[in-house]
């Protein structure tokens, strides 16, 4: 039956589910991490997924030869390993596999296909509403009601679209990084690949070795490090050494080590910021780039530098110092924003306007917890994943108790009449 709801949009009639336990959104790896550590407690939970299938990032919104830029013993989720015989940089194919696997492992069954419109705390009834349509058959809508709720729908849940003068009158392709799957089709062509983080640098890489013509804009500064030092991955060396160093130093030890590994950025028109890779990192949430080949491409200058956009037009573009480029396909590797705004009504003791928590934590008010926003990939979305399944499991196990001592009471004073 469709009625018309309190803004105008007809809907369907809503269905009503009482979860006795978390709903979690989004069944990405901080997801999935979460619900592995609430069967190991034995809390049941619902996991509502928008797409149809776990893991969308990594299977539908990256392109195909991407790999963890971390090495693996960083990436694993808790509770269970990757396969030994992973190599040390595992493939998305792998990546996404493991998920799959540790999915069928712990037995954790997403609805996908139901993307929540709205969450909101009823603080007459001290429960989460959270609302969701379902994208396939007639877009049924659910309200679910529960006491916990888990947000993990990533950093990286929308695509980032800057506003570029021209661009609706540039003539080649314009895909976001995160539909780039691989330069064969824009092999011979000129492509300028805008913002250099991680996904700027790769997909510049990438596209050379389509024989593609890649241009890539660095508008501001950027670090790059070595992935590896002398053979030793740079991230694991980072993480060891801030054990024992305060962090600033860790950064003048890796700057130096990149100093004498890759040379001087500034001669290939590359700034680096002020602060140092990981002070950067934590205070703006801006990744190092950690190079996996595009700078020999830069000092080869196969891949070029070039800086801000001016504007766009037909088949040109016009840079912040004049200069004009024939290009026939642009690739904005401009990053990602969460989307918690659009649809979590109330936790801003938790999250901030641009819907990533405060101070980078996890838990907040009335059983709102965030998995996945700690700006530390994968590992920090294992150690939120432990921390929230825990203290969850900790309270569902309190009230459960009380129930039965409630219902035990109750018959006791029944029996006793
Ligand atoms: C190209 C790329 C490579 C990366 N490589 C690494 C790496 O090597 N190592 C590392 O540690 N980190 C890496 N990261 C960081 C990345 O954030 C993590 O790898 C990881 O994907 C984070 O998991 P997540 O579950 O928090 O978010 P996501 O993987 O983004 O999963 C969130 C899920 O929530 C769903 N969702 C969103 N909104 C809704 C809604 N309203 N309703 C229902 N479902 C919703 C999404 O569809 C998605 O499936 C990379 C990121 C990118 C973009
Ligand atoms: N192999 C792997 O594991 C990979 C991991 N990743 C991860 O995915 C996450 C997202 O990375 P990424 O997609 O690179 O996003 P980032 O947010 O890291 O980088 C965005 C880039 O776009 C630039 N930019 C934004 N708007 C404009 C504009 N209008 N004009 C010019 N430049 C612009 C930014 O420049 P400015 O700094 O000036 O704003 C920055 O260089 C990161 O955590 C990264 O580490 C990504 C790819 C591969
Ligand atoms: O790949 C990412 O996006 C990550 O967030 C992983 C990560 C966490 N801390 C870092 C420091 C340097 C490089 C990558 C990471």
């Amino acid at each position: 039956m469709a009625t018309s709801s309190a803004d105008g949009d007809f809907l369907l009639s809503r269905r009503f589910v009482w979860v006795n336990g978390p709903v979690i959104v989004g069944a990405g790896p901080s997801g999935l991490a979460v619900a592995a550590g609430l069967k190991r407690h034995g809390v049941p939970f619902v996991i509502l997924e928008r797409s149809n299938c776990i893991a969308s990032l990594w299977q539908n919104r990256t392109y195909d030869r991407l790999k963890l830029h971390l090495p693996k013993q960083f990436c694993q989720l808790p509770q269970l390993d990757f396969p030994a015989d992973y190599p040390e940089y595992p493939s998305k194919r792998q990546f996404v596999q493991y998920l799959e696997a540790y999915a069928r492992n712990f037995d954790i069954n997403p609805h996908f296909n139901e993307c929540v419109q709205s969450a909101a705390y009823d603080e007459v009834c001290r429960v989460w509403r959270v609302r969701s349509v379902r994208s396939h058959g007639e877009g049924e809508a659910v309200e679910y009601i529960c006491q916990w709720l888990v947000v993990a729908t990533g950093e990286n849940a929308e695509a980032v679209v800057p506003e570029i003068q021209g661009l609706e009158d540039f003539d080649g392709e314009v895909i976001h990084a995160c539909d780039y799957k691989s330069g064969e089709s824009l092999r011979g062509k000129r492509v300028l690949v805008v913002g250099c983080g991680n996904s700027g640098m790769e997909i510049a890489l990438d596209l050379y070795n389509n024989q593609a013509h890649p241009a890539m804009v660095v508008r501001s500064s950027v670090h790059v490090l070595p992935r590896e030092v002398l053979g030793k991955s740079t991230f694991a060396l980072a993480v060891w050494m801030l054990r024992l160093l305060p962090l600033w130093v860790v950064d003048k030890i890796l700057l130096t080590l990149s100093w004498l590994i890759i040379g001087r950025l500034e001669n290939y028109g590359i700034k680096r910021p002020s602060m140092g890779p990981l002070e950067l990192k934590n205070a703006q949430g801006k990744t190092p780039v950690l190079d996996i080949g595009a700078l020999e491409k830069i000092k080869s200058r196969e891949i070029r530098i070039v800086p801000g956009i001016r504007k766009l037009s037909a088949g040109v573009v016009e840079l912040v110092n004049g200069e004009k480029l024939k290009i026939e396909g642009v690739i904005l590797a401009t990053g990602y924003k969460s989307n918690v705004p659009a649809w979590l009504d109330g936790g801003s003791e938790l999250f901030s306007e641009n819907g990533v928590p405060k101070r980078a934590w996890w838990k907040g008010e009335y059983g709102l917890y965030a998995a996945g926003f700690t700006r530390r990939g994968l590992s920090g979305a294992s150690a939120d994943a432990v921390r929230i399944s825990e203290d969850i499991a900790r309270i569902w196990k309190d009230e459960v108790k009380q129930k039965k001592q409630r219902v035990t009471c109750h018959r006791r004073c029944i029996s006793t009449f």
